[in-house]
């Protein structure tokens, strides 16, 4: 698999603040990545340090395989939206679009018209930036790291400020992009329950350091409901469930713990039956962590 995007012992100190601690960064072609953190983690950072508007402190940063004095020819692979770009006010989308096209001078004309139907602005017509819906302004600057046909976006917040009907659009698009045009997304966000829906790859972020990096198998795996039954004889206990239910799915936990994982709506039936065949059950808890949940408690650990 061909990587993207390779950071090594990444750092950024800003005075004395350490916004990146020794990030070690490894998104792999095709991946959609999150990059999730509270205010002030880092993200934009991070993300700065990759487009090149921030300098590292130390590290060492590799982009589709360039790296030192050859970045710049990772980057060019690259589309960015960090900060909001600078659109023009009373310029209509394809007018906002013809400015940057012959500032950046590297794409055709065409490229343009393109881009606008990709976000699904291409009927937008006379109506100016200014008159823009929230979701309609993130999709043109969508639009603009698209214009030079990148690889890879990067994507800081492109959800911010939207309604839920604005953040379904970015996320079809964003699925759109990968699946169709290959494309490899690193998102950073907020919203946690959005990304959850969207990446195949979760990276945390907690005070410039990464504490967890794992697949989407590996958070179903973490948030996935359960109910978790502490009995007094383990055993005991699991003979009686399985007789009673042929199909269920038991693990036996460290403390006399049992996890089930089917029959969530049942965990009363259970209850009982354990008690009616002489199982004391000192707890039983029906769980259920939502992405909030998961990285609150990596946070707070
Ligand atoms: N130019 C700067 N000068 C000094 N400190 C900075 C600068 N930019 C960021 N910081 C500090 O670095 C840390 C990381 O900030 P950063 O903006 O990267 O976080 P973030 O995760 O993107 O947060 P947000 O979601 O609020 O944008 C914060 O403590 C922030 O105050």
């Amino acid at each position: 698999m061909s990587k993207v995007i390779k950071t090594v012992n990444l750092d950024k100190t800003y005075k004395e603040v350490k916004a990146i601690d020794s990030v070690n960064l490894d998104i792999n072609s095709g991946d959609i990545c999150a990059l999730i953190g509270k205010n002030g983690a880092g993200k934009s950072t991070l993300f700065k340090m990759l487009s090149g508007q921030v300098l590292p402190t130390n590290g060492e940063m590799e982009l589709f395989g360039f790296s030192k004095n050859e970045l710049s020819k990772g980057r060019q692979r690259i589309g960015f939206m960090i900060e909001e770009p600078a659109f023009i006010d009373n310029f209509t989308a394809k007018q906002n679009l013809e400015y940057f096209r012959i500032q950046r001078g590297v794409v055709e004309k065409k490229r343009i018209d393109e881009v606008l139907h990709i976000v699904d602005l291409e009927n937008t017509g006379k109506k100016k930036f200014k008159q823009f819906s929230m979701g309609m302004k993130q999709r043109l600057g969508l639009a603009l790291a698209l214009l030079a046909s990148p690889d890879c976006l990067v994507l800081d917040e492109p959800t911010n400020g939207l309604d839920a009907e604005g953040i379904n659009e970015i996320r079809r698009l964003m699925l759109r992009l990968n699946e169709e045009e290959g494309l490899t997304i690193l998102i950073s966000s907020h919203i946690l329950s959005e990304l959850q829906l969207v990446s195949n790859r979760f990276i945390f972020i907690n005070k410039g350091k990464i504490v967890e990096d794992i697949s989407k198998k590996e958070l179903d795996e973490k948030c996935r409901k359960q109910i978790k039954i502490q009995v007094n004889n383990p055993s005991k206990a699991l003979q009686s469930l399985e007789e009673s239910f042929p199909d269920i799915v038991l693990t036996v936990l460290e403390g006399d713990w049992i996890r089930v994982e089917n029959h969530l709506e049942e965990s009363a039936s259970l209850n009982q039956l354990l008690m009616k065949n002489g199982v004391e059950v000192k707890e039983l808890a029906v769980e259920n962590i939502s992405l909030e949940d998961y990285f609150l408690k990596l946070v707070e650990n």
